[in-house]
């Protein structure tokens, strides 16, 4: 697969401030890429540097082999052969959908005919086909982000860049339009660079999710090995493992990638990565409230807990708990515990992400 998008060891700066710390990575011709990061990590300023609207420090940015940023030169952003579809869809208000869809071309001197047949192609695409002659105030959210959508695919760009495209819908056309999304992108064999801060959404969506960490990348692997081997602390607490012992100490003689640490009294196996750790016993201990299981009694890979209060919140109870060191943590559970009831709490070796590093 040809080989689209490439950016190597980019790096900005805002004044004194160091925004991306060296960013490399290439995305493939037909890949959905999604980054997902904590606010303030970078991901819209990676964004805009690709898009050509602000410039780099150092490093390069090509698309299809061709450089278009470097620390002297910022090709335009018409330039590219990119689109992009913004969190507030952009349209022109003044124009009909049809008018909205047809810009670029009409702008791109597209042959009339052409124009035609494309539009007309990506409106049914996008079920637009009964809303052309309405203005975007007429359209409801989802129907503008479509148009939007639409509006930046009819060009054929080599890729599409969405900055947060459905963070102003709500949660049920949201859950709607990700899934229609890819299947459309995946239809039509789009490369798309998503920047998004939602993990379902990024899920739903790539081939390959980057994670950025303060300007750099932290992980970029399949969505499903993200999520069951986050590669850092950050990577897990971002993909739901919430649960996070910091007291926890790793029994020495780890080897390989597990490890056993001791959490109070006792001591349970869980997956190590070793990180950029302090080379001392100190770790962080991450995993999933949905990963836990309740037992009053010893069993396997267990740990001594306390019941601290159960929460209803639907079809489960949140359990919040603390172990015999004083860490905080929570699991899902059929029904109420009583306050101050002592158990165990089991994670299967697999699913207890023990990190080298106890700073994140
Ligand atoms: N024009 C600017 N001048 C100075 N600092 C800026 C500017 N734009 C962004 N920043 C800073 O750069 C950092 C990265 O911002 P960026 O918008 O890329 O983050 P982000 O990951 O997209 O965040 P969010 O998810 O909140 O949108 C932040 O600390 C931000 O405050």
């Amino acid at each position: 697969m040809q080989t689209i998008l490439e950016l190597q060891n980019v790096v900005k700066n805002y004044g004194r401030t160091p925004v991306l710390g060296g960013v490399s990575m290439e995305v493939k011709e037909g890949e959905i890429i999604s980054v997902l990061g904590p606010s303030g990590c970078g991901k819209s300023t990676l964004l805009r540097i690709i898009a050509g609207i602000l410039p780099l420090d150092q490093g390069l940015v090509r698309i299809r082999g061709r450089e278009v940023s470097d620390k002297r030169r910022t090709l335009p952003p018409e330039k590219r052969g990119i689109n992009m579809v913004f969190q507030d869809f952009a349209l022109w208000p003044h124009m009909k959908v049809e008018d909205n869809i047809t810009y670029g071309l009409k702008v791109g001197k597209v042959d009339p005919a052409e124009c035609r047949k494309r539009v007309e192609e990506i409106a049914g695409l996008l079920h637009l086909d009964g809303l052309m002659s309405r203005y975007p105030a007429e359209l409801s959210g989802g129907q503008q982000q479509r148009v939007a959508i639409a509006r930046a695919l009819v060009t054929k760009p080599s890729i599409l860049l969405l900055d947060e495209p459905l963070c102003n819908l709500d949660v049920q056309l949201r859950i709607e339009m990700r899934t229609e999304m890819s299947y459309l992108f995946h239809k039509l064999k789009t490369t798309v660079f998503h920047v998004t801060h939602d993990p379902s959404e990024a899920f739903a969506m790539a081939d390959r999710i980057i994670i950025m960490n303060r300007g750099r990348i932290d992980q970029a692997d399949k969505p499903r090995t993200c999520y069951l081997r986050p590669g850092t602390a950050l990577v897990a607490g971002l993909l739901g493992a919430g649960n996070r012992l910091k007291r926890a100490v790793l029994e020495s003689g780890t080897v390989g990638d597990t490890c056993c640490v001791r959490i109070g009294q006792d001591i349970v196996e869980g997956m190590y990565f070793p990180g950029e750790g302090r080379g001392d016993l100190s770790c962080q201990v991450r995993f999933r409230p949905e990963d836990c299981r309740w037992s009053s009694v010893r069993g396997e890979n267990c740990f001594a807990v306390t019941v601290m209060m159960s929460t209803f919140e639907g079809g489960f109870y949140r359990i919040k708990t603390r172990t015999m060191d004083g860490d905080e943590l929570c699991f899902l559970h059929s029904g109420p515990i009583e306050e101050q009831e002592s158990g165990y709490i089991e994670v299967e070796r697999e699913k207890l992400y023990v990190y080298g590093s106890a700073d994140c």
